[in-house]
């Protein structure tokens, strides 16, 4: 029903993200000094670092709400730099966010409905009068919904507000609502935050396994390391705004100024 073909082998799909040279300073911070790597369809890419290292700001870039100084990032071959916000989602990008975005009064079912609104292909108009169109792209919508929330184990709480629920519940319907837009890239902020350990072992093989049916990519900040080495097929460390290793998560944890830059000492 939803999604993309999932590459056999990440490593070798077609490249879908590339930063190129990114750069942006802060007063006389330099966040991010020339960064550069390729995200591939259907990769999870884990992003790493230690605190102040540029994640943030990295995915910030990427989500259109800073501006680089320098740089190019092509999204499928085009300017994704030239993007709105609120393009991103119809271009194939959805995100999650650290701290939950979602509307606590309103029903599970109906926060996940809202992450498809972004794909609407009927007018206005025809949306207010409930016109034909409108109402099947509605119907379609909700079929959909229901879908991920079987998928995600998220039924049982379809109608109950997400105010009260459990965040580790709170984190699936997240992730239901950026699925909702069928996106090519799921951009992560730090979907561990705030999980207990077991719930952080579950949210990795979820992620991996929706990743299989669905065939997205995937950009992982994180700080659980166990998380990012555990399920990232490709890992990407900053370390005071710079790229100082690529690799696979084997690669990575024996990577010197990985070590170095965890250790605390400049790399
Ligand atoms: N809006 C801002 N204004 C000024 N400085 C900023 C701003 N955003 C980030 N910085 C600075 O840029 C650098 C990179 O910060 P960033 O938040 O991207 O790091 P991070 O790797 O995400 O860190 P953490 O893991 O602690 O969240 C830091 O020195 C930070 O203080």
């Amino acid at each position: 029903m939803l999604g993309n073909t999932p590459p056999a082998q990440p490593g070798n799909a077609p490249v879908v993200l590339t930063l190129s040279d990114v750069s942006i300073e802060f007063g006389g911070v330099t966040a991010l000094d020339a960064v550069g790597f390729d995200v591939r369809a259907g990769q999870i890419c884990g992003l790493i670092g230690p605190n102040g290292a540029g994640k943030t700001t990295l995915f910030n870039c990427i989500t259109r709400i800073y501006e680089p100084s320098r740089g190019v990032i092509t999204w499928q071959g085009t300017d994704l730099l030239g993007l709105r916000p609120y393009a991103l989602a119809s271009a194939g990008i959805a995100r999650t966010f650290q701290n939950l975005a979602l509307f606590g009064g309103m029903s599970v079912f109906d926060n996940t409905m809202v992450g498809g609104s972004s794909r609407g292909r009927f007018g206005l108009v025809s949306g207010l009068l409930g016109l034909p169109p409108a109402r099947a792209r509605v119907r379609e919508l909700r079929e959909k919904a229901w879908y991920l929330l079987e998928r995600l184990e998220l039924v049982d709480v379809a109608n109950a507000p997400a105010s009260g629920l459990p965040f580790g519940t709170l984190k699936r319907v997240e992730l239901a609502r950026a699925l909702m837009s069928e996106p090519s890239l799921l951009l992560l902020d730090e979907p561990a935050g705030g999980l207990t350990h077991s719930e952080v072992k579950e949210l990795g093989e979820l992620i991996v396994s929706l990743r299989d049916d669905f065939g997205f990519g995937a950009l992982l900040v994180e700080h659980h390391m166990g998380l990012v080495l555990g399920i990232s097929d490709h890992v990407v460390a900053l370390n005071f705004g710079h790229k100082i290793a690529q690799g696979t998560p084997a690669e990575i944890q024996q990577d010197d100024a990985v070590i170095n830059a965890y250790l605390g000492r400049a790399a």
